[in-house]
């Protein structure tokens, strides 16, 4: 007994001493240390056998000196690796040793995930019956190399041929694979639908919780001896583990069904009075709602009005005028005829004038400090820095004399030059250059402006083009004796808009006299011209029809007025992008408003002619029609007082002149001398108002003109020429049209817009109706004849006495039965 007693005593003290280590194992350190270690060493065999793979042959020979420092292995990891390698690729498994690397990665993380020891073990069974399964197959498809079946494949694969031949062996490894794979599929799938059904359940049982708002169940977590509870149990107990969060709060209990029901009752406690919080929480929220919906509404409703235009223009984008000849293609840089515009520079030539001026001046006694020349197209400048003392109005007053002793025509004097302290004197060069109009609008000046109606009238001294804006001229004067250039330099002008501008943009109303000048420009009437309606030519050529024009002219001057008021914009530029912004709108009224450029060609013949009767409307365009983007153009050959009347003169502060015959006619036009000496051709001097250029007139051919029209007038054109509000002389119109059967056949339309706008006006109907000035008004007439528009009161609107469309069917219904 006392052995015994001893013994068991020992059993004891070795269980106390081996409890420790094994508890050493089981701690949280410890498993971390053994799962990377397996980890690494998985890595480190992996490593080891793919190399081991490239140089097993080379360290064959080396496996027999592990201790022997001097032998080296060409394995990545050494001889360890080359040894392990050894041993579990060729004297085990073959290519499938891999799987131990795998299946020591594999525990390596089960056992940090706290995987059951009997699950690792499972595992290791799985992945060893497949190293087997994997050699022997390998074993079979390579015999010759034991390198990939490993030793254990090759001779079980020898063995199992012995028994069942290759055939059999097929079938054997075919049946094996199948096994394993309805095993672990099994066992995985099995887990799967075990897996899906808890979280099916878990998720019925939260909806539940949900559907009985918060309902706390607090069950206890039973001990393992009550696992044989029946399957409503077993639910619940899956449930209790949905809620472990709750386990620290259940106070012990001895008795469950009575824990039970103090739950159940608990329950309902809490759960009644959350229920009712709830129910407020809901009906308050009800009440916001409906408050919010009617907000939201009045909100939208607002907010769509405010954006219409916008919303347009996002739908639609911006209003693009040139979308009716969209293929519209301007006229090409080689329509143009190309000269050779080198200019030359004789130094002889140079010196000599340069001697003259000097010579001529030192007989004055006047001194030069220094002189300079700049070289242009037809004359060269020569700037001179007088000595100091000198005084300028001295060579002012000697102008003539020097012109006299350097014996030249055209020699021009600028004393001072503006902006400089130098005296200019230009004097004609004897080779003068060309100006074509080919380098004028292929000019990178002219090109990249951004004027609204640029010119390239030619070059100035320094043959640089010059560019200028009829838009902001806003009227240009054009003067010279004939021959001069002058015919050349409106053709210049018009050629200069038809390169930059398109056919919506601008437009031209041509009056020529002459019959000759500007008769090309038929051929582009349907896309650039602007005539009156009921019209043959659009290009004017007759006088009374000039006149009428000029106040058609001044009708869409007032037209365009009243849609820049209408508009609340100050010019066409501002009125323009408004409508492109889809800002206004078409129903009103609204178009798009193109340039209009007024040319007349022999303008004393117009006033000899009709006198007054066009200076009239001419002075009234010119003073009112800048902002509306009517730009006149008037060019003539005598330019005496009696034809550039004073009134005219003020409102064409730009102007240019040709050569002219007297100082007086220079002065009449530039209120200047200067273009009695120019020396024709083109040469020309420009006032924009202060300071005077003088420029060479690009040059443009009859030959050339007619190509550019051609080229336009092939294109697609609009349906006619646009179209100028009709005029009528005074006397006509006022006849009141009583009968019915002589009325307008607009009538009843023209009453509609009318009415519907509460507004007798003609222009409304013009616009509305698309209708000439004079058909408007004898429509007005007959309106208040009928008596749906009251009488006329001066510039107000007539007033509309019929209030809406219901009265006018009425009235024009009584008036039938009549
Ligand atoms: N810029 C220029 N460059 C070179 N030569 C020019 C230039 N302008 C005009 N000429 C020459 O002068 C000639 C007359 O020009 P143009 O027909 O323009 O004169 P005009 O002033 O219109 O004469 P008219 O008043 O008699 O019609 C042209 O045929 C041309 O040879």
């Amino acid at each position: 007994m006392a052995k015994k007693k001893t013994s068991t005593n020992k059993s004891t003290i070795v269980k106390e001493r081996k409890k420790p280590v094994f508890s050493f194992l089981k701690t949280r350190q410890s498993k971390t240390l053994i799962a990377t270690f397996l980890m690494l060493f998985s890595v480190f065999l992996c490593i080891a056998f793919i190399s081991f793979f490239f140089n097993w042959q080379n360290d064959q020979s080396t496996l027999n000196y592990l201790t022997d420092r001097t032998v080296k292995s060409e394995n990545l990891l050494g001889k360890i690796g080359a040894s392990l390698s050894h041993f579990f690729i060729y004297k085990g498994f073959g290519i499938a040793a891999f799987l131990i690397c795998y299946q020591l990665f594999v525990t390596g993380v089960n056992i940090l995930f706290k995987k059951t020891f009997s699950k690792i073990i499972i595992s290791w069974n799985w992945t060893l019956i497949a190293m087997l399964w994997f050699s022997v197959a390998f074993g079979f498809i390579e015999k010759k190399l034991a390198l990939f079946s490993g030793i254990i494949g090759y001779e079980l694969n020898l063995f199992l041929q012995d028994f069942t031949g290759k055939t059999g062996l097929i079938i054997i490894l075919i049946f094996l694979a199948i096994i394993y794979f309805i095993f672990r599929f099994k066992a995985t799938f099995n887990a799967l639908i075990d897996k899906l059904k808890e979280q099916k359940i878990q998720r019925e049982k939260r909806k539940k919780l949900k559907d009985e708002n918060s309902k706390e169940i607090i069950t206890e977590n039973t001990d393992k001896k009550d696992k044989k509870v029946d399957d409503t149990k077993k639910e619940k107990s899956e449930f209790e583990l949905s809620v472990e969060n709750l386990q620290p709060t259940i106070t012990k209990h001895s008795d469950v069904a009575t824990n039970k029901e103090e739950i159940s009752l608990q329950i309902e406690k809490e759960y009644q009075p959350t229920l009712k919080v709830e129910q407020t929480k809901e009906e308050t929220v009800s009440e916001i709602k409906d408050v919010g919906i009617d907000v939201a509404i009045a909100k939208e409703e607002e907010s769509s009005t405010e954006n219409l235009s916008d919303k347009i223009l996002k739908d639609f984008g911006e209003f693009d005028p040139t979308l009716e000849l969209s293929n519209y293609r301007f006229p090409t840089f080689n329509l143009l005829k190309q000269y050779n515009e080198s200019i030359s520079i004789d130094p002889d030539e140079l010196e000599a004038n340069k001697n003259k001026i000097v010579e001529t001046l030192k007989n004055y006694k006047i001194g030069i400090s220094e002189i300079k020349a700049t070289v242009g197209p037809t004359i060269t400048l020569y700037e001179i820095v007088p000595e100091a003392g000198i005084r300028i109005s001295k060579i002012k007053n000697l102008e003539d004399d020097i012109a006299l002793s350097l014996a030249a025509l055209g020699i021009r004097i600028i004393a001072p030059i503006p902006g400089k302290g130098t005296i200019g004197i230009e004097v004609p060069n004897k080779k003068s250059t060309i100006v074509s109009m080919h380098s004028a609008i292929s000019s990178k000046r002219f090109q990249e402006s951004q004027m609204e109606l640029p010119i390239a009238i030619g070059k100035t001294i320094s043959n640089e083009t010059f560019v200028v804006d009829l838009a902001k001229m806003p009227h240009l004067l054009m003067a010279g004796a004939t021959g001069q250039g002058k015919s050349v330099g409106l053709n210049a002008v018009l050629t200069s808009l038809l390169y930059k501008k398109h056919p919506a943009e601008v437009k031209f109303i041509l009056v020529d006299p002459k019959k000759v000048e500007l008769t090309l420009f038929n051929k582009i009437e349907r896309h650039y011209l602007a005539k009156l309606p009921d019209t043959e030519e659009a290009i004017i050529t007759d006088t009374s029809k000039v006149v009428t024009t000029l106040n058609s002219l001044c009708i869409e001057m007032d037209n365009r007025y009243d849609l820049l008021k209408a508009a609340m914009v100050r010019n066409i530029k501002e009125y323009n992008q408004k409508f492109k912004k889809r800002k206004l709108n078409p129903n009103d009224g609204h178009q798009f408003l193109p340039y209009i450029v007024l040319v007349i060609d022999e303008f004393a013949d117009l006033i000899m002619t009709a006198g007054k009767e066009v200076e009239t409307p001419i002075a009234r365009l010119a003073q009112l029609a800048r902002a509306i983007g009517i730009h006149l153009i008037v060019a003539t050959q005598r330019p005496s007082v009696n034809v550039i009347t004073g009134i005219i003169k003020a409102n064409f502060p730009s102007r240019i002149a040709f050569r002219v015959t007297s100082k007086i006619d220079s002065r009449t036009i530039l209120d200047a001398p200067g273009a009695d000496q120019l020396i024709g051709r083109g040469d020309m001097l420009y006032s924009g108002g202060n300071d005077i250029t003088r420029i060479q007139c690009a040059f443009v051919d009859t030959p050339e003109v007619e190509k550019i029209t051609d080229f336009i007038g092939s294109q697609k054109a609009y349906s006619e020429a646009y179209q100028l509000p009709e005029y009528v002389d005074d006397e006509s119109g006022t006849s009141i049209d009583v009968d019915i059967e002589d009325r307008d056949k607009l009538f009843k339309d023209a009453a509609e817009v009318i009415v519907t706008a509460q507004q007798g006006s003609a222009s409304l109907l013009q616009r509305k109706l698309k209708l000439g000035y004079n058909r408007a008004g004898r429509l007005i007439d007959q309106l208040e004849a009928a008596g749906i528009v009251g009488g006329f009161e001066g510039s107000k609107a007539r007033q509309v006495l019929v209030p809406d469309l219901l009265a006018l069917e009425q009235l024009l219904e009584n008036e039938k039965n009549q």
